[in-house]
């Protein structure tokens, strides 16, 4: 089990933004407005992420946090991920959810729930939201992540508004 007394005490709403100010880069890059960092036990920010959906060639499982979880799993080991938290502009899928537990990340903070995302994206091609809790994710697993979440939840769905609903449904054509 993760001894959670290892996770520091850090300002939760300072780091979630950031982690929105990640996701609004993500959209103006072009890519799905979803964004996360990892914070260190020091309280330092050693990766941030943004979706990767477009920049990885319309990839639907480049989701931010995927993305973090194993660019994180690569240069730390998990002892040292234990004592990292992962702030993410909305809930881990249960994709995400699955990478994060596998790396190690000790605790989770997340804005704006699956549940209301679902309700913002609905069905769409590049985003049918699974709406699984992760905390039921992590629940099943051998060791535990913390979690926090919704925090700030109306300035996360902020993010989203307006764009899967003003956005093409196209998708590949290959
Ligand atoms: N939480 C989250 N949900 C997504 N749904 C589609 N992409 C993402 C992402 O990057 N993060």
């Amino acid at each position: 089990m993760t001894d959670t007394a290892r996770l520091p005490d850090l300002d939760h709403e300072h780091f979630l933004r950031r982690a929105f100010a990640v996701a609004e880069r993500s959209r103006q890059a072009g890519d799905h407005p979803f964004g996360c960092i990892l914070v260190d036990a020091q309280g330092e920010v050693v990766l941030e992420q943004g979706n990767g959906y477009t920049a990885e060639g319309g990839d639907m499982t480049a989701h931010a946090e995927r993305l973090l979880a194993t660019r994180a799993s690569r240069k730390f080991p998990p002892a040292a991920l234990a004592a990292c938290t992962m702030y993410t502009s909305a809930e881990p899928c249960a994709m995400c959810a699955g990478a994060v537990y596998w790396t190690g990340i000790g605790r989770v903070v997340f804005g704006q729930s699956e549940h209301n995302l679902k309700e913002m994206t609905g069905n769409h091609p590049e985003n049918p939201t699974l709406d699984l809790p992760c905390r039921t994710v992590f629940a099943a697993g051998q060791r535990m992540v913390d979690v926090i979440g919704p925090l700030l939840e109306s300035e996360a769905a902020e993010l989203q508004r307006s764009f899967w609903s003003g956005r093409d449904e196209g998708g590949k054509t290959d």
